[in-house]
């Protein structure tokens, strides 16, 4: 490609190049210039048609002038992106931008699909008939890529136990995708007879959890912020039941937001839903009036009164009854009127600094409703219990500490009630009997997470992607290539990202970062700025780990999405997470039979986890034992998560965010060219066009395809010729190098060759059908 006379890469210069196909260069004009993504989009005619080209550039030349390699995609792009032929990023973009402006959202690369957020109510997209469509389909390539099609691949292949990924950015879609995919779930696999509410009770936990889980952030009026693990169980062809497991739900928020954040959307919804006499009831004012929903500047409540109508229709098709709603309604209001609890400085005796309460109206209101002595609510606050050999001692708080005390208070009481509405949830869709139902787990976790402001939270949030992306990039590259090796393919090895190295700065015992946290956590004299200094001390080296230039309280970790600056400022706290005895006693002697219940559980957990640590010969020592840490407890459970859908064959679903301000059908190419990049789409996409992702044994292959030889072989043909004579007849896909492979036991197969295969066995068996019934017709009219 050559510009004019030399002249600058800008929009509207002309420029000459040779796209595919094209017998000599063409005059065409730059569109756009994204010099950062190395994207130039040329606008041209070709035969008579105005035509857009996306152009990469590439390295230099021996000359040292750039190198343009050149893609045309037509019109409409192509709807499986292992079928471009020059594959580049510039490609795979336009390719996305062309299909998005048409409504076209979701697109394969092979059978991942990639779904583009549109922003806009899409409903033509996902009707009934829609959902039946895509049910009946034989093969994944049969119909236009769509989110249905993954859902109905993997009921397809049960009874093995199927997983689906989603993951994305905040924002991109991942939440929506969810509920589509049980929607159409629910739809195609109709509960049985007598058990017909269950699928309606499922769909109906997903309103439920959002209200108490999710908040509007900047980046999405509905953010998740917690993650999740939906079961889907199906017997005898029909949805039974599911089981729901939440990781981390984002506790920090239910007392303090940054600008432009919410708390979790029940508070809203409670407040505008309520009329006059039953706030009344409970003390209760508007949004505005409340510390916990206020400090983001935005308490408006919108639609809440009727999503709050919404909520307690989810509750009762739940069965969740009127007395339990009750309960709920005293321990959100709890929390409101906790939050306006303020103190006073004292000066006391000795030098002592201790606190008086202010708003003792509000502390007077969290008791009533709570069913806790108010002079013990208030001692909690304000005092807090030191035990001396069998003595128990009560000692004032200063004022820092009194806060913190309200707001542990608070923490504990919302996230103890989310616990709580899970189990429960749980309890009403999960019955027995489904002890040999067959599963399909949706994985809905948190994205990638760079904020203004990164603290714990987001420290786990982008652990749990690190390890989530090391999960797709096992499967995708890892294990693919180790197959080939083992069955002796003819195979040039792809390299990937590995991100293990971050994954190991963070978890590898005995220093990674979320050790070193665990041990300061356990460590009553520690501090932040002591688990900074032995971040520093350890990994100052590490080239994925920076210090800061100013001597912040942060440390940097560039992480597979990017580099991340994490502010370690509560760092301790946020992990100890300690609910102090005297609260959790409180807490238990509650009225209130579901803050008694809740209590119970969190009991159960703090007392169950506790673990007595190990002296260094592996015995167990006599020391105070270990309340497990946030840190610790999640990696447990990130851990259990990865051991079950390693049981299970994976379908990924990548949610992209078209733009970072929730614009309807506005594609930002640079925008889209970071999440393609970071989540080694590219790549990806190389190895799903050229590896051989589908791999059958011999025999089963040919039982399978057998419909497709043309001649019958010899009665002792081993299965191994039989697949060659199979294959062998196939078209080839168009793809450089060999479409399938044999291996010492399996076919190896393109995934293109696959749909291919999918569907002439497909046409054959409607043909042979549709025979046998002309057959029987003519029978019969004989
Ligand atoms: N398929 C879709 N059709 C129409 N709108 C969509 C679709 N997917 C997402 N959206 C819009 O984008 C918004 C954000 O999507 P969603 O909440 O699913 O993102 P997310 O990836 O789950 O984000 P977070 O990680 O913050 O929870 C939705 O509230 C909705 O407005």
């Amino acid at each position: 490609m050559a510009g004019s006379g030399g002249a600058e890469w800008l929009p509207g210069a002309a420029v000459w190049f040779q796209p595919a196909g094209a017998a000599a260069a063409l005059p065409g004009e730059l569109v756009e210039v994204h010099r950062a993504a190395r994207v130039l989009l040329v606008s041209a005619v070709l035969n008579d048609k105005p035509q857009t080209f996306a152009l990469q550039m590439g390295g230099n030349d021996e000359e040292g002038d750039p190198v343009w390699p050149r893609e045309e995609l037509g019109p409409a792009g192509v709807d499986d992106m292992t079928r471009l032929h020059d594959l580049h990023e510039a490609a795979l973009l336009w390719n996305l931008k062309l299909r998005y402006e048409q409504g076209l959202i979701y697109t394969y690369a092979g059978s991942i699909l990639v779904a583009v957020n549109p922003y806009r109510p899409v409903d033509s997209l996902y009707g009934l008939q829609t959902a039946r469509r895509y049910h009946a389909a034989e093969a994944l390539g049969d119909l236009p890529p769509h989110l249905f099609a993954i859902a109905a691949a993997a009921r397809a292949s049960l009874p093995h136990p199927q997983a689906i990924l989603i993951s994305g950015e905040s924002g991109a879609g991942k939440t929506e995708s969810t509920k589509l995919a049980v929607q159409f779930l629910a739809a195609v696999a109709p509960a049985p007879p007598g058990r017909a509410p269950v699928s309606e009770q499922i769909l109906e936990a997903a309103p439920l959890l959002e209200a108490f889980g999710n908040a509007r952030t900047p980046k999405n009026h509905n953010s998740s912020r917690f993650g999740k693990l939906l079961e889907l169980y199906f017997k005898d062809g029909s949805l039974a039941g599911a089981r729901v497991a939440h990781y981390l739900l984002e506790k920090s928020r239910i007392v303090t937001q940054s600008p432009g954040e919410r708390n979790y959307h029940v508070f809203y919804e409670l407040l505008a839903g309520l009329d006059e006499e039953q706030r009344r009831a409970r003390g209760l004012l508007t949004a505005e009036h409340y510390f916990y929903l206020n400090q983001g500047g935005d308490s408006g409540g919108a639609g809440a009164g009727a999503d709050w109508a919404a909520l307690c229709g989810a509750m009762q098709v739940l069965g969740i009854g009127d007395s339990e709603r009750e309960d709920i309604i005293r321990v959100l209001a709890a929390v409101l009127h906790l939050g306006n609890v303020y103190f006073h400085r004292r000066q006391l005796r000795h030098g002592q600094e201790g606190v008086q309460l202010g708003g003792g109206a509000e502390v007077r209101w969290a008791a009533h409703l709570l069913k806790v002595p108010a002079e013990d609510l208030a001692k909690a606050l304000t005092t807090r219990v030191t035990a001396a050999r069998a003595e128990r001692m009560r000692s004032p708080l200063p004022i820092d500490q009194a806060l913190d005390a309200r707001d542990a208070f608070a923490k504990a009481l919302y996230s103890s009630l989310f616990n709580w509405l899970v189990l429960r949830i749980n309890s009403i869709v999960h019955r027995g009997g489904l002890h040999d139902a067959h599963r399909i787990s949706l994985l809905d976790i948190f994205g990638f997470e760079d904020l203004e402001e990164n603290s714990f939270e987001q420290l786990c949030i982008n652990y749990a992607n690190e390890t989530l992306q090391h999960y797709f990039n096992k499967h995708i590259f890892k294990l693919e290539q180790q197959e080939y090796q083992k069955e002796r393919l003819e195979w040039t090895h792809l390299a990937w990202n590995d991100n293990s190295p971050v994954i190991q700065l963070l978890s590898k015992k005995p220093v990674g970062i979320l050790h070193l946290l665990d041990d300061e956590s356990n460590f009553p004299r520690a501090s932040d700025a002591s688990f900074l200094e032995k971040c520093h001390y350890n990994h100052a080296l590490n080239e994925l780990y920076s210090r800061p230039r100013l001597g912040a309280n942060e440390f940097g970790i560039k992480h597979y999405a990017g580099q991340v600056w994490y502010n370690v400022e509560g760092f301790l706290d946020k992990n100890r997470d300690a609910l102090r005895a005297d609260v959790l006693e409180l807490l238990c002697s509650s009225e209130v039979p579901l803050v008694a219940e809740m209590s119970t559980q969190l009991r159960v957990q703090h007392d169950a986890n506790k673990t007595l640590p190990r002296g260094a010969n592996g015995r167990f020592v006599t020391m105070k034992p270990r309340t497990p840490t946030v840190a610790a407890r999640f990696s447990d459970s990130l851990y259990q998560l990865l051991e079950s859908m390693s049981r299970c064959n994976p379908w990924f679903v990548r949610c992209i965010k078209p733009n970072t301000e929730k614009s309807p059908m506005k594609f930002d190419l640079p925008c889209v060219l970071s999440q393609l990049r970071y989540t080694g789409m590219l790549d990806t996409i190389k190895i799903r066009q050229t590896g051989y992702p589908i791999r059958i044994p011999f025999q089963a292959f040919v039982e399978r395809y057998r419909y497709l030889l043309t001649s019958t072989p010899a009665r002792a043909t081993p299965y191994r010729e039989v697949c060659n004579s199979i294959l062998a007849e196939m078209p080839a896909t168009g793809a450089a190098g060999a479409d399938y492979q044999l291996g010492a036991a399996r076919v190896f197969i393109r995934e293109a060759l696959h749909f291919a295969l999918e569907r002439a066995r497909a046409d054959k068996l409607r043909a042979a059908a549709t025979k046998l019934q002309a057959h029987v017709r003519g029978h019969l009219t004989r």
